[in-house]
C-alpha cells in the first residue's frame, strides 16, 4: 500500500496526520506521466494549452482522493477515545462521503450513519466522519466501507452495538453501463445490540430514516 510519506510530502510530515486541504497538494508520484499517455490513449493531444496542466492536476486530485491509503485508524481517530459518560445510543448521521469504485475508477457519493452504545469507552464526534473519510479515499465497494467503519468503531471502542448504514449513488451505473440515473444503493453492518435486539435497530432505523434518498 502506498504511504503517505511517498507523496513527496517533505517538511509537511510534521503536520497532524489528518487529511486535510494540505493533502490535494500532493501528487500521487508518477501518476503525472500515465496520465500523458492516458490522454494519448484516448485521442486527446496533452500538449494543447488546456491539457498542459491537467497530468499534474490529476496526480494531484488521486493523491487527495486515495489519501485513505496512507492513514491508519490510529491516525484518524485514535487521539479522542475517551471514558464513557453514558449508555445510550450515540447516532451520528448524514455524513456525506466521496469513494472511487474498484471495478470502474469511478465515483460513487452519498450519506453515512453511525451509531453505537457504549460500553466503556466513547469518541469524539468528529472521528466518526474521520472513519468514514479513511475508508472512502481509496478504491473500494461500498459494501467494504460500510464493514471497515464497522470493524475500525468496535475495534476502538468495544462497544454494546454498533450500526452502520450507507446510501451511495454510483456513476459507473448512472453514466455509463446500465446508466439508471435514479437508483441508489443502501448497504448495512449491524453489529452486537443492533443485530440481536429489533427494538434497537429499529430506534436507528427510524432516526437516519428520513434522511435517505429523496433528492
Ligand atoms: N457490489 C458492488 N458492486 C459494485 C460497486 N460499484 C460498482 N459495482 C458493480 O461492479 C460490477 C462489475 O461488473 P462487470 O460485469 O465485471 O463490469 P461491466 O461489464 O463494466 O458491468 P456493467 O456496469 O453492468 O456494464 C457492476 O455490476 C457494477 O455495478 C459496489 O460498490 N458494490
Ligand atoms: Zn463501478
Amino acid at each position: 500500500m502506498r504511504q503517505t510519506a511517498g507523496h513527496e510530502k517533505g517538511s509537511e510530515l510534521t503536520t497532524p496526520p489528518n487529511i486535510s486541504a494540505a493533502d490535494e497538494q500532493i501528487e500521487v508520484p508518477g501518476l503525472s506521466g500515465l496520465t500523458r499517455d492516458w490522454l494519448s490513449a484516448i485521442g486527446e493531444d496533452p500538449d494543447r494549452e488546456g491539457l498542459q496542466r491537467t497530468p499534474h492536476r490529476v496526480a494531484k486530485a488521486w493523491g487527495f482522493l486515495t489519501a485513505g491509503y496512507g492513514q491508519t485508524l490510529e491516525d484518524a481517530a485514535g487521539s479522542a477515545v475517551f471514558a464513557a459518560e453514558g449508555s445510550e445510543m450515540v447516532i451520528v448521521k448524514d455524513i456525506e462521503f466521496y469513494s472511487m469504485c474498484e471495478h470502474h475508477m469511478l465515483p460513487f457519493y452519498g450519506r453515512a450513519h453511525v451509531a453505537y452504545i457504549p460500553g466503556d469507552k466513547i469518541l469524539g464526534l468528529s472521528k466518526f466522519a474521520r472513519i468514514v473519510d479513511l475508508y472512502s479515499r481509496r478504491l473500494q465497494v461500498q459494501e467494504r466501507i460500510t464493514t471497515q467503519v464497522a470493524d475500525a468503531i468496535e475495534e476502538l471502542l468495544e462497544p454494546k452495538g454498533v450500526a452502520v448504514l450507507m446510501e451511495g449513488i454510483h456513476l459507473c451505473m448512472a453514466m455509463r453501463g446500465v446508466q439508471k440515473q435514479n437508483s441508489s444503493t443502501t448497504t448495512s453492518a449491524m453489529r452486537g445490540l443492533f443485530r440481536n435486539d429489533p427494538r434497537t435497530r429499529a430506534e436507528f432505523m427510524s432516526a437516519v430514516q428520513g434522511t435517505l434518498r429523496n433528492r
